[in-house]
This record gives C-alpha cells, structure tokens and sequence, in this order.
C-alpha cells in the first residue's frame, strides 16, 4: 500500500497571479494499492460528501494520466482519502488531488516518472502552475510556463511566518472566480503588479518581512473577485482602514490569509474579530508554511 501526505497551498499571494504560490501545514492524505480488479474508493474527512467515488474522482483521474504515459495498468485499484484542506475554498484542494494522486501512481508502478515529469503532468492537468508546484515541492514557489514548459524558483518559506487563514462556510470554485477575471487591465495596473510581485518575492526570499506589507497589494485580480462574496470587501476596506495591510485573498478566493511575523498577535487578534463581524459564518486556521511538499 502507497501513502502520500500532500500540503495545502496558498496561490497567487495578492499581486504573484498565477506565478506565485507558498505550501502550508494543512495536509490530505491518500493511500492506494492495486486490487484484483475494478476501483475502489473511500473518502473521510472534510467535503467528503462533496467527493466524487468512481472513475470521475480527480485522484482517479490523474492517477490514470500516469499509466496512460507509462503504458503500464495495474489490475485495479483501491483509492483512500483523508482529507482536511476544504474543497473550492482557495487552499488547493484540487492541487493536492492532482499531485497526490501523480506521486502516488508513479510511486505503485515503480518511480518511473521524474520530477520535472510529475510538475509537467501536474501543470497540465490543473491548467497553471501555481498551486501544483508548491504541493509538490514544499515552500514557496514562483513559477512561470512557457510553451508546455514550466520554470521555476523554489525557496524555504520563512520560519517566522503564520498564516492565520479565515474561511467562509461558502464556497467559490476556480472556474467561476476565473470568470470574473477582466480581458485587460490598464497599463498602470500591470506595471504596478510586476513592482509589487517582484518586491514580494524579493522579501520572502531575503527575508526582509518588513517590506512585504508594502508588496501585497494587487490590481489584477482581488479587486474583481472580492465583489464575489458579499463581506471580503468589506473586509478588505475595514482593514485597510485598521492598517492590516498583510492581507490577501488565498488562491481564487474565498479564504482570506493575514501574514503574520510579529509576536504577540495584537493585530492577528483585530483581524479575527473583524472577519467575525461579518454576517458568515468563518472559521479560522493558524498554519506555517510547509517545507517538504509532497512526501
Ligand atoms: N479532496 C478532493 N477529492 C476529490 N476531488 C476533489 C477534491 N478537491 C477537489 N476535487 C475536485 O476538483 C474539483 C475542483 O475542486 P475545487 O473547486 O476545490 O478546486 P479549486 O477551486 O480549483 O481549488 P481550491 O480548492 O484551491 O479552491 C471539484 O469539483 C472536485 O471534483
Ligand atoms: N492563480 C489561480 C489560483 C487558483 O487557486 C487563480 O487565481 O485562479
């Protein structure tokens, strides 16, 4: 039997759209084994009623990308799910099914993809490689496809950084929040999101934190999505307005992430109890970021 941890992910951070992603300490796991014959498949945990059980799961799915490209087919298959990264929330839930169930196929018919391989795949089926890539190799990671091809940057994400993450009982899938999305932007929008990516990077990498309330911002796409669910623009606005300027829609939405370093927590506090005073119902995780990736 085959085990697989794989993290949550966090995508974009405000102004990295679609290059920018940062694996965090929530984790699915899956475990498979070949049968005598036919699919199998048990889910426990969060959404689990959500979950497809049959040939259309998304584990399934990827996992048959795998013996598609190998030419190889085990006899049949056992598929178990536990899961704790809620579904259409922002926080890579289809990420982790895509490359959790990638390793977990190339693992059962002998490791016969490489990584690069694996992140190929993975980019392909999800569509963009900002969320993949962190599940898979832990951290944070910037990345960037050109013609079918993916290149990348990872580096640790900070030891001093939590993430208190706030999420709505509603959810939001990617498809939907992607069609809300703007055929073009203003040129001044773009060139103030290549500033701001550039500099947020720079500052997680370095780790000059200081500098990444200044990076967080963004025009490309919070400004069109936050309008999708009725409170995150209040909250976006309410923060500003209470200088928590760390703030960011988490991958398309509709989680929310405060970056938080500083100890004690005073503004981790003013966050929450503002996020409480919206009409929804929000539950809150604190999580660091995640390092290993896929194991
Ligand atoms: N844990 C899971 N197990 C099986 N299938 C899943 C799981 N999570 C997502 N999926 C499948 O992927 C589809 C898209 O899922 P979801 O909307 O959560 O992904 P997303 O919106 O792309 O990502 P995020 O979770 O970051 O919002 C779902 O309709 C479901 O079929
Ligand atoms: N970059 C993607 C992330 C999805 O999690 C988007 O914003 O649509």
């Amino acid at each position: 039997m085959i085990k697989v941890t794989v993290p949550a992910t966090t995508a974009n951070v405000g102004p990295g759209f679609d290059c920018l992603g940062i694996a965090l300490s929530l984790y699915n796991e899956i475990e498979v084994e070949e049968i005598e014959k036919g699919l199998l498949i048990e889910v426990e945990g969060r959404d689990q009623e959500k979950i497809e059980k049959n040939k259309n799961n998304l584990i399934y799915q990827s996992m048959l990308r795998v013996f598609d490209k190998i030419g190889k087919y085990p006899k049949g298959i056992k598929i178990k799910q536990y899961n704790n990264i809620p579904l259409a929330r922002g926080l890579g839930s289809s990420a982790a099914c895509i490359v959790g169930g990638i390793v977990a196929a190339n693992k059962l018919m002998g490791n016969l993809l490489s990584q690069e391989e694996v992140l190929e795949l993975a980019v392909e089926i999800e569509g963009h490689p900002d969320n993949v890539a962190p599940a898979l190799l832990g951290g944070v990671v910037v990345s960037c496809q050109d013609e079918g091809k993916t290149s990348y940057v990872r580096f640790p994400v900070h030891e001093a950084l939590r993430f208190i993450v706030a999420i709505p009982e509603v959810q939001l899938s990617t498809k939907a929040s992607r069609g809300v999305l703007p055929e073009g932007v203003p040129f001044k929008d773009a060139v103030r999101n290549v500033g701001k990516s550039s500099l947020l990077v720079a500052a997680l990498m370095s780790g000059e934190l200081e500098k990444i309330p200044h990076a967080l911002q963004d025009c490309l796409h919070q400004p069109y999505r936050t309008k999708l669910i009725d409170s995150l623009e209040a909250i976006f606005s309410k923060a500003k307005e209470l200088d928590l300027n760390q703030l960011f829609l988490s991958g398309a939405g509709p989680s929310i992430i405060y970056l938080s370093w500083q100890q004690g927590g005073e503004k981790e506090k003013i966050f929450c109890n503002l996020v409480n005073t919206m009409p929804e119902q929000w539950n809150f995780k604190i999580l660091e970021g995640d390092n290993k990736g896929t194991s």
